[in-house]
């Protein structure tokens, strides 16, 4: 059986194809770093000639917005995992037979946090992303409200890290979920996390504002 895909499905054209050149673009720049000094007038000014391309495209935030929650599926658009986020780590997450979640990701150096290895809030954005996936697969779309997490063990930059998250249970308005992330057999975090649901109409209510009409 073909497994199931609980993320967005990367395509290889269209804005998924910018997205990712434009990881290429961080990756190559973080691992450069001042060697590119010299040539960096005429770097940002190439830059500035595509930025202002793409830019004459987009819609005006509250628009855009709009659009985006009006796609159907998974998120293309998250911050960890999301195929036109170009910020967003490559991850995809697969169902596995338990209904828990399951995927791989390796992250370069514009992730890194202590010498050679991942940032802290960057294992927590992945931990807290798949925590919520997990729930939304259970039926549950909600939002955290609390998210435990622990470093045992540093990730190497340039490894391949499993992602696993599961849904652990509902209780009233709150909804458990734990996850974890791994090297090899070795299990470098633990994160478990409280989320309150999305079906309660002011919850709702909230989400659904617009930035600018919250201010
Ligand atoms: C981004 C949107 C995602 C939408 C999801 C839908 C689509 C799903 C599809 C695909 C999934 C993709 C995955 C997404 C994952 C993204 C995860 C994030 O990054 S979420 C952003 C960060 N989180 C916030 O911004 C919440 C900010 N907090 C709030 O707005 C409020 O706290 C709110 C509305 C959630 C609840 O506030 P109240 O006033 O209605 O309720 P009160 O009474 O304070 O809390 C409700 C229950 O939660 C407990 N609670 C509150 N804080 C807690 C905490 N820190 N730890 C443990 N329990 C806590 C309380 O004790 C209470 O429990 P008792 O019902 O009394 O048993």
């Amino acid at each position: 059986m073909e497994a199931t895909l609980a993320t967005a499905q990367p395509r290889d054209t269209g804005i998924d194809a910018v997205a990712s050149a434009t990881r290429r673009l961080v990756d190559a720049i973080t691992r450069a770093g001042g060697a590119i000094d010299a040539d960096a007038d005429r770097i940002v000014a190439d830059l500035d000639v595509l930025t202002a391309r793409i830019d004459a495209h987009a819609p005006d935030l509250p628009e855009r917005i709009a659009t985006m929650w009006r796609q159907p599926g998974p998120g293309r658009f998250d911050p960890a995992g999301g195929t036109e986020n170009p910020l967003s780590p490559p991850v995809s997450l697969w169902v596995e037979p338990d209904g828990s979640l399951r995927g791989e990701v390796t992250l370069g150096l514009a992730f890194q946090g202590p010498p050679g290895h991942i940032h802290g809030g960057t294992s927590a954005m992945l931990m807290d992303h798949a925590l919520g996936i997990a729930n939304a697969r259970a039926g549950y779309a909600a939002v955290t409200v609390g998210l435990d997490i622990s470093f045992r063990a540093a990730i190497p930059i340039g490894s391949t890290i499993t992602i696993l998250a599961r849904h652990d249970g509902r209780d009233g308005r709150k909804v458990r979920s734990s996850g974890e992330l791994r090297v090899g057999d070795l299990t470098c975090v633990t994160a478990t996390g409280t989320f309150v649901l999305m079906d309660d109409p002011s919850t709702r209510e909230k989400f659904r504002r617009l930035p600018r009409e919250q201010a």
